[in-house]
């Protein structure tokens, strides 16, 4: 690398522009300095909150470009690149377009039969050419969001001691505890605008994966970007290694984090204490922070913690409540009446659970002008040890007291259904196949059209398969799944479940965020981003029976999403970037990051 200096051709190109308007110009391309010869290292696109700063800018060329995943192009290189850059010779001769490139890589992938195969693929493709696999993700996001995602980013992370390359992401262990400012300043990005953080305890539903929960924020992240636009120089994936109580790991040779029970407590707490302090002093107020599959004991307790301190937000609690509230408004369209007419049983009451059905009942109550306890009572849970009821108040953690209702006891979930006669059932246990042809049976002899969700992930966790929901029901549920499932015939008709998955939500919720400076994050956020994809479902969706747009459409969906949270925080006072845009959704447009080569001269 050689750096120099382009302060002054920086200042002219961007002097005076204030970061607004710069958001708004969208700046990209090449730079010519003075007849010097050099990269552009301005990502084209993306929010940018913070001023760039000159000095720090430097040049790669021949075989350190090559391996600069951030503006390598491979085969994509020109003649003139190739000559201009010193890359003659360390490429063979034939020069690929883009698109070809794309081309080629979608057919080899499509030939791996292994899912981990093709998430490895993809792994390299980012550590390679981050354009080039942004690109892929963006072009197939319905071939790929599993691949990179979940399912398959969950068998990676079980597997991730056995098939880690290169490492992505920045390590924080229990060994760095007081010294964490110094680790953020390891990270060779300066200007952070999304962090996504977890302590890998509860990763997908396959439990504790440790250190090894790293592939979550990894994929997380690439979704910011290829459905949300943040550029991917904003974006860190941290892993927060305070030990494991899996086994299995603490025993494989190969497993790549502290070998040691999970530190609790005061020690955990000061650890993550320190983390946050060291966040906001090295990134500032407004970088995002989004928790990630942290196990519920200490879920709700950081989202509490940090709520009035940070923008926090926790994806599982809050991401998954908007993008559900979000699929129920779309199909009161299919089932009829509105939210307060609908009775809701959930498998499961830890974060996604009692997130859900909180923001359900928030909602319930700002639109029928009821008290939130009344709205409540439309909403029961089902746990490992039954149905939510006030004779087990004392012995419930926090976040399930509020959904102890008067009931006699019941056990089992199918006794609950029979029970309660919901309208609505959701999974969110992790335990794969609860719904069994019993309850989903008993779901369709009391609704026309049963709303049955199987949210757990990854796949082999889904409460039932789409397949069990249509046949069981006879054709008549409505139903959508965390983890993908192919399109289903039944009795000559074709049934195309939707995804009911928190990818919808976080991207264009983070964007919107990001773009307007909001500094904290206020339920009625959620709200705006659950409306505003719900007002995505068009006719055409809702002929199919679906209640989510598909993803094909998503950087136009976050893009909505992104300028209705944008409106929501602005009208709060929360927003902090001045003046507002005027055309919000365009503005949105305008802020993200395309994977477009630039052209080095
Ligand atoms: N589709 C999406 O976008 C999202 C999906 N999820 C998925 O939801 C699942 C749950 O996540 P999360 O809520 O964070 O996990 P939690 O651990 O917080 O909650 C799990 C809940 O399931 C209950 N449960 C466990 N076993 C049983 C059982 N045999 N019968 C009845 N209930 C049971 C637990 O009961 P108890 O409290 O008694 O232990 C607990 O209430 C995961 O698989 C996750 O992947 C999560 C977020 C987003
Ligand atoms: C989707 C997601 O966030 C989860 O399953 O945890
Ligand atoms: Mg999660």
């Amino acid at each position: 690398m050689l750096p120099f200096k382009r302060a002054k051709f920086l200042r002219q190109a961007f002097g005076g522009l204030g970061l607004y308007e710069r958001g708004e110009r969208k700046l990209r391309g090449v730079m010519e300095m003075n007849g010097e010869k050099g990269v552009d290292f301005e990502e084209n696109s993306g929010v940018q909150d913070q001023a760039i700063t000159p000095w720090t800018v430097s040049v790669a060329s021949g075989y350190s470009l090559m391996r600069d995943p951030r503006h390598n192009k491979g085969a994509a290189f020109t003649e003139k690149e190739r000559n201009a850059h010193y890359l003659t010779g360390l490429l063979p001769p034939a020069v690929f377009s883009q698109d070809l490139q794309e081309k080629r890589l979608m057919k080899i992938l499509r030939e791996y039969e292994v899912p981990l195969q093709r998430y490895m693929a993809m792994m390299d493709l980012q550590e390679r050419n981050e354009k080039l696999f942004y690109k892929l993700l963006i072009d197939n996001v319905e071939e790929l969001l599993p691949v990179v995602y979940t399912p398959t980013v969950g068998e990676a992370c079980q597997k991730y001691g056995s098939i880690f390359r290169r490492p992505q992401g920045l390590y924080i262990s229990l060994k760095e505890k007081g010294r964490i400012l110094e680790v953020l300043k390891n990270w060779p990005e300066k200007s952070i605008q999304v962090i996504v953080v977890t302590d890998g305890e509860r990763i997908l539903g396959l439990g504790d994966l440790g250190c090894q929960g790293m592939g979550i924020p990894v994929g997380k992240l690439s979704l910011y970007t290829a459905l949300g636009g943040v550029r991917p120089s904003a974006c860190l994936p941290v892993t927060i290694d305070v030990g494991t109580n899996n086994q299995k790991l603490l025993d494989d040779e190969f497993y790549i984090g502290l070998k040691q029970k999970r530190a609790t407590g005061q020690e955990y707490y000061e650890l993550l204490e320190e983390f946050m302090s060291a966040v906001k002093q090295n990134y500032g107020e407004k970088v995002l922070i989004q928790f990630e599959d942290f196990a519920n004991h200490n879920a709700f307790e950081l989202l509490a913690k940090y709520r009035t301190s940070h923008l926090v937000f926790n994806d599982d609690i809050q991401g998954t409540a908007s993008v559900v509230l979000a699929g129920l408004v779309a199909a009161l369209k299919l089932v009829g009446g509105t939210l307060a007419d609908h009775r809701f049983l959930f498998l499961g009451a830890g974060e996604a659970g009692t997130g859900i059905a909180e923001l359900i009942a928030l909602e319930i109550s700002k639109k029928t002008n009821t008290p939130l306890e009344e709205a409540r009572k439309k909403i029961w849970l089902v746990d490992s040890k039954g149905l939510i009821v006030s004779s087990r108040r004392e012995s419930l953690q926090h976040f399930k007291k509020p959904w102890a209702h008067e009931h006699e006891p019941v056990k089992e979930l199918l006794a609950a259904v029979k029970a309660i006669k919901p309208t609505v059932l959701i999974g969110t246990s992790s335990v794969g196949k609860a719904f069994t042809k019993e309850v989903v049976e008993a779901m369709a002899s009391m609704n026309e059209k049963p709303l049955i969700l199987a949210l757990s992930n990854p796949t082999s966790q889904s409460e039932c398969t789409a397949e069990e929901a249509y046949t069981w029901s006879e054709g008549r549920a409505i139903f959508a799944s965390g983890s993908p499932f192919d399109s289903v015939e039944y009795n000559g008709k074709l049934f195309v479940p939707g995804q009911a998955n928190n990818a919808y939500i976080f991207p264009g919720f983070g964007l919107g965020l990001i773009m307007s400076g909001t500094i904290r994050i206020h339920d009625d956020l959620l709200l705006a981003a659950s409306e505003a994809l719900a007002a995505q479902v068009t006719e055409e969706n809702y002929a199919k029976g679906l209640i989510y747009p598909p993803f094909t459409n998503i950087r136009k969906i976050s893009a909505h999403i992104a300028a209705t949270v944008a409106a929501k925080a602005y009208e709060l006072g929360l927003a902090s970037r001045l003046p507002r845009p005027t055309d919000l959704v365009k503005f949105a447009e305008g802020c993200m990051y395309t994977p477009v080569y630039g052209s080095y001269r």
